[in-house]
């Protein structure tokens, strides 16, 4: 079975459990090269088994998935090694000749001459662009980012939805993005998936222009769904 030529991403019934435990039940999804999709859904969900599944990280019991080999995750924590500089961080398992490619993709993430600080000496907001700069160096075709903002303070955070909005125009990679922040989601995405209990509740395209203005009565209305769907049906605001 081969993906449609415009997919990055092919899933056809996938099914996964852990012991007793159904986790994702008759999943079907297709993502567009390019394509900008953030996965939300209340906690245990599944969400990151659906990432680690097309990281190539687990296996699923049934279906198919078809997903680039040039693919890489960022996660909720930058992960750098600690004994290694920062473009050492970067271009880690990659052949000499990337340190230039590697320089490059610190300067795109506002770290231009970072290369040789130590990762001790960053902060976390620092930290974490490091980490998007050795996704970057990769030229993956899917890019997964797993809460990549969540241990961020408020205003980095919105900092960095900029930088990964920019990056993501610029090199138009499928991105699977996994956050329980409904306004990032909004923001972001292209398209919108709520997991509950298996398999999606809810699937909507966003088709408002960027940057998106969160004063927006269609932003709001979005908001106010994606939040029914997670069971805070309340709390519009
Ligand atoms: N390796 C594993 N072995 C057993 N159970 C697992 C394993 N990995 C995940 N699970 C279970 O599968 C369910 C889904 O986990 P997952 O981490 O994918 O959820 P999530 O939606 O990403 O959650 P959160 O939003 O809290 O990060 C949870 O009940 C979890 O305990």
């Amino acid at each position: 079975m081969s993906a449609p030529a415009s997919s990055a991403v092919s899933i056809r019934g996938l099914r996964k459990a852990f012991g007793p435990k159904t986790v994702l039940d008759g999943i079907d999804l297709e993502i567009r090269r390019g394509e900008f999709f953030v996965l939300l859904g209340p906690s245990g969900t599944g969400k990151t088994t659906l990432l680690r599944i097309l990281a190539g990280l687990e296996l699923p019991d049934e279906g198919t998935v078809l997903a680039p080999r040039r693919r890489t995750t960022v996660y909720q924590e930058p992960r750098l090694v600690q004994a290694r500089r920062v473009l050492a961080n970067v271009t880690l398992g990659l052949p000499r000749s990337a340190r230039e490619a590697g320089r490059g993709a610190l300067a795109e993430v506002g770290l231009e001459g970072y290369g040789g600080a130590w990762p001790a000496t960053l902060s976390g907001g620092e930290a974490q662009r490091v980490a998007l700069a050795r996704a970057l160096v990769r030229d993956p075709e899917l890019l997964l980012l797993d809460e990549p903002f969540a241990a961020l303070d408020a205003l980095t955070r919105l900092q960095m939805q900029e930088l990964v909005a920019e990056l993501c125009e610029r090199h138009r990679p499928a991105v699977v993005l996994v956050t329980h922040d409904v306004d990032e989601a909004v923001r972001l995405a292209d398209r919108v998936a709520v997991l509950r209990e298996g398999s999606f509740a809810v699937e909507q395209p966003i088709d408002l222009p960027h940057p998106r203005d969160r004063s927006d009565p269609a932003f709001i209305a979005h908001r106010r769904r994606f939040l029914s769907h997670l069971g805070v049906a309340a709390a519009s605001h």
